[in-house]
């Protein structure tokens, strides 16, 4: 499996060598997250998965979700579907986006019902071959699809049926995609049952929690009883910018920082990630 090593995206050219092929990175590979408390690096496996992220406003999901963004850019075996309700977060990223959805419902929805046919589409292919899940050699593609915040699909825009039709098909994506090969990354600044039900937090492999304000949240993200047995994202203090809890399914929460991108190293990506997928 490959890891993000900056050496990777952008081999040292010697003067007068051949120039070296492009190499990309793969969305099979290990997602570069940030370092723990024991100075350790922490890495993700997002195919067949999926990830919640939720905290505070300016806790550091958008943050956490540009490195996701970033690496799947940079990964050539996999397309990407940016939904992002506040528009700026993922907008740098549109160039190199199959899909880019800012503040507009009917388009969203458009987007994920696209989605649903997709899947249907694969589950009938793994139907027809007797298996579980999509590999490469299927002929379908892996996609990404990054939600910035997810409340504001389900409760601030579009009519209430809009909001339901959009709960329900991030909910089926989520509960299908995973062997399908579409990954769900989703953030949300409001980590309440009514906008993470248990029902769809329990599909999440993986939890990330940021800064909350009660247990209760930091349980709506991580799982009931986190809080109650030492682990709570309620303790990190607010000027923690981008520390988290990662929970891996069946494991204990983590406490680490997020690696940070800034404007330019974005930037620097998305050009990269152009020129890779041209020459893929
Ligand atoms: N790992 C980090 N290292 C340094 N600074 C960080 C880190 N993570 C976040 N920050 C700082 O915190 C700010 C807010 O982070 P971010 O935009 O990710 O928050 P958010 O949780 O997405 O907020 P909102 O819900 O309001 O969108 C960033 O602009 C950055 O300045």
């Amino acid at each position: 499996m490959s890891s993000f090593h900056p050496r990777q995206v952008f081999p040292r050219r010697t003067p007068g060598a051949t120039p070296p092929q492009p190499v990309g990175l793969s969305i099979y590979g290990l997602i570069y997250l940030g370092i723990d408390t024991r100075g350790k690096p922490v890495y993700v496996t997002l195919m067949y998965r999926n990830i919640l992220l939720g905290g505070e406003p300016g806790a550091g999901k958008s943050v956490a979700l540009g490195n996701i963004v970033a690496h799947a850019a940079l990964s050539t075996d996999v397309d990407l579907i940016l939904i992002d309700g506040k528009i700026v977060e993922l907008l740098p990223y549109a160039p190199v986006a199959a899909e880019f959805v800012g503040n507009n419902m009917d388009k969203a929805l458009r987007v994920l019902g696209d989605l649903q046919a997709d899947l249907d589409e694969r589950y009938l292919h793994l139907a027809r071959t007797g298996r579980k899940k999509i590999v490469p050699d299927d002929g379908f593609r892996a996609k990404l699809v990054a939600i910035d915040e997810l409340a504001y699909f389900t409760v601030t825009i579009g009519t209430k049926e809009q909001q339901e039709e959009f709960r329900t098909l991030v909910r089926d994506i989520v509960a299908r995609g995973r062997a399908a090969g579409i990954i769900v990354v989703a953030a949300t600044q409001r980590p309440s049952a009514d906008i993470v039900p248990t029902s769809l937090r329990d599909l999440f492999g993986y939890r990330l929690a940021f800064r909350c304000a009660t247990d209760s949240s930091s349980d709506i993200i991580l799982g009931t009883g986190w809080a109650s047995q030492g682990h709570t994202a309620v303790d990190i203090a607010p000027e923690a910018l981008g520390v988290g809890l990662l929970r891996a399914e069946g494991g204990f929460p983590r406490r680490f920082k997020t690696a940070f991108l800034n404007d330019n190293n974005h930037k620097q990506i998305v050009r990269r990630a152009m020129y890779l997928r041209r020459a893929a």
